[in-house]
């Protein structure tokens, strides 16, 4: 059986980070589901029609790590029907052997519901603009506004919004260097496999 790690939570609060991490130290494969919404987001047309047609090739495009890329994303996130035609692409990913650490808004309460491990990794506001503005060589200012209002859609939307799932480990990374923070992940995964 597959052995699945569900990370989810807000914009810039360490996910990927940990996930990347995680995926190393275990031998197990990665996906960045928030790629397939930004791959989504900025094709272009119409966004039902980009979900169904996505494929693995389209997430490799340069540009999807901008802040532009990830307000689309968070715009056709929205929509039922584009949620819809991602799923199978994502549970797909997650039966890889010997395992798979996917980071998202809804992998731990939609896509892997049953995960074995599941972390919801948070952030204050402040510092999570402060290491993103850092990361793309922006203001703080304009990526305070830009998750936060990322934040709040995500969070609003009818459809698998993003939640803490109640059975998720919170891990509040606000004050933790990055290997404070992957170390505290690779204890509760090593708890969890026994
Ligand atoms: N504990 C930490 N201490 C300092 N910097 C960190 C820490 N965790 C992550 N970072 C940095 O913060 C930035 C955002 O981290 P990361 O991309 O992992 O967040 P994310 O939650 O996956 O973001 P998104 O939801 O937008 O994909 C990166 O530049 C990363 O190097
Ligand atoms: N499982 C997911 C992943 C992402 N989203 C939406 O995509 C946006 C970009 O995600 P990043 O992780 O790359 O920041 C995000 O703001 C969400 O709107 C999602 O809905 N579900």
């Amino acid at each position: 059986m597959p052995f699945t790690i569900a990370i989810d939570g807000p914009a810039a609060s360490g996910k990927g980070t940990i996930a990347r991490a995680l995926a190393r130290q275990f031998g197990f494969a990665h996906l960045d589901t928030g790629l397939l919404y930004r791959a989504v987001g900025v094709q272009g047309g119409d966004p039902v029609q980009v979900a169904q047609a996505l494929v693995a090739a389209d997430l490799d495009r340069a540009d999807l790590r901008s802040a532009e890329a990830g307000q689309a994303a968070s715009k056709v996130a929205a929509i039922p029907e584009v949620r819809a035609a991602l799923v199978a692409f994502q549970r797909q990913f997650a039966r890889q052997e010997p395992g798979a650490v996917l980071d998202g808004r809804d992998i731990g309460t939609v896509i892997c519901p049953s995960a074995e491990v599941k972390l919801y990794v948070i952030a204050n506001d402040e510092t999570r603009a402060a290491r993103r503005a850092a990361e793309l060589g922006a203001s703080v200012e304009d990526m305070l506004a830009q998750i936060r209002e990322r934040d709040a859609r995500d969070a609003a939307r009818d459809v698998a919004p993003m939640v803490q799932a109640e059975d998720a480990i919170l891990l509040d990374t606000s004050h933790l260097s990055i290997d404070e923070a992957v170390a505290q992940a690779v204890a509760a995964v090593q708890a969890a496999r026994g």
